[in-house]
């Protein structure tokens, strides 16, 4: 018989006679409630949080439930395949592993783990720039696997050309440009806890160990810890750039580029035409705009406006293999997935990551079948019946 990643449950129910359960729920409000009880107030509620009333954080989940998958019957789902070809590669499933700063908050092991366990799935790890470990050293970590880097496109130009041919020298392929986060947002949870994890050291590691960033500190970084967090808080966001400099971007790399944080159909042409190959529609898991439409009610419309001429991506409240199905349904060719690997990795490192992209991987192979689809890409919005709120 074939592999399928759904095969993930009968491994399960198999060491089951056995005794052995797994070591984490399979179920991701059970896992996030786990993270809630086990980890500490700070660094979880740091993951955890949403921008202002959390109410964007809440209707991405609710846009997603809204739609309903209309199961087909008597199709030949028997042997099924989740390859999918983007962006000129071929990944094993429709995912990635969302950009997500700051891990050695969750476990010690930090991005290595978290990009090694991706790499062993063959699912993309898309390296934040607010890593806890340079970039250098987590490309080390992940052997051959596809590599891709997101940028925080930053206010100091010397910075961004190190970054990018740092990364470039160290193989990433693919970079992801986040256009969200140019301030970080009014998060109250952070706030009643007066918890950055910055100022605990924590996501400059790329900053400090970068010549163009350190060129710009008073004293050395190891003289002066505070001010070099101070200096980053200052220059890692821009918000005075403008559609017309992202050709600088363009100019300083080679691969394919993905401009991450897209909602608005205007803003998915105006990337199309700045040249760029991709766009990720993001609300940031509803971290930065409170009030701000769900990701998947922004997913058909950009979709429609710039599909044939974009790769379009997709996150912002994915938790089941069902969310990923509704997405590319939705009109995504991909999605990635946020908290709940990040969860995972809190609660059991390197292994609670494997743990989760095979959850997710198990219940979307099993969805696909289950609707009536032996791949990723026959699936189409015909697949959805929108409910009522
Ligand atoms: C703790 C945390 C840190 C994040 N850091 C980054 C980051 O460094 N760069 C980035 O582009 N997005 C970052 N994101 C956003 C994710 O890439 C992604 O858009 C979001 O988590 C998707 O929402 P979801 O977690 O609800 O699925 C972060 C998200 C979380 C939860
Ligand atoms: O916390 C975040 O959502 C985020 O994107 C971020 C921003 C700056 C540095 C690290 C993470």
């Amino acid at each position: 018989m074939a592999q399928h990643w759904a095969d993930f449950q009968y491994e399960i129910y198999l060491n089951g006679t056995t005794g052995a359960v797994p070591r984490l729920p399979t179920d991701p409000s059970r896992l996030e409630e786990l993270a809630e009880h086990r980890l500490g107030p700070g660094p979880v509620g740091y993951v955890a949080g949403s921008a202002g009333d959390g109410s964007t954080a809440r209707a991405n989940q609710a846009a997603l439930d809204r739609h309903r998958i209309v199961p087909r019957m008597l199709r030949d789902v028997h042997a099924r395949d989740l390859t999918t070809e983007l962006l000129g590669r071929t990944l094993p499933a429709p995912l990635a592993l969302a950009p997500v700063g700051v891990l050695s908050i969750m476990h010690p092991d930090a991005e290595s783990a978290a990009a090694r366990a991706a790499a062993a799935r063959g699912v993309p790890y898309i390296l934040s720039s607010a890593s806890s470990t340079p970039l250098e050293q987590v490309a080390e970590a992940m052997g051959d696997a596809e590599r891709w880097f997101q940028l925080y496109w930053g206010k100091d130009r010397e910075v961004t050309r190190s970054f990018l041919g740092r990364a470039q020298a160290s193989g990433y392929s693919v970079l992801v440009v986040t256009l969200d986060t140019p301030l970080l947002a009014w998060r109250p949870r952070d706030l009643d806890q007066a918890y950055l994890p910055f100022l605990h050291g924590v996501g400059t590691a790329n900053y400090v160990t970068d010549p163009a960033f350190r060129a710009g500190l008073a004293k050395p970084v190891h003289e002066d810890p505070n001010a070099a967090v101070m200096h980053f808080l200052g220059l890692f966001g821009d918000a005075g750039h403008t559609w017309p400099d992202l050709a600088f971007l363009r100019e300083h790399w080679d691969g394919p580029i993905v401009l991450k944080g897209v909602l608005h159909p205007d803003d998915a042409r105006l990337a199309a035409d700045a040249g760029v190959d991709g766009v990720v529609v993001s609300n940031h898991g509803g971290r930065q705009v409170a009030g701000s439409i769900a990701a998947a009610d922004a997913l058909p419309g950009v979709a429609d406006a710039v599909g044939d001429r974009l790769t379009v991506l997709f996150d912002s409240g994915v938790r089941t293999g069902a969310d990923v199905f509704k997405a590319l349904a939705l009109g995504a060719r991909a999605v990635l997935l946020g908290r709940p690997y990040v969860y995972g990795f809190g609660l059991d490192g390197e292994a609670g990551v494997d743990h989760v992209i095979r959850c997710v991987l198990a219940e979307f192979d099993l969805t696909l079948a289950l609707s009536g689809h032996a791949r990723p890409d026959t699936v189409t919005r015909a697949d959805l019946a929108e409910t009522a709120p």
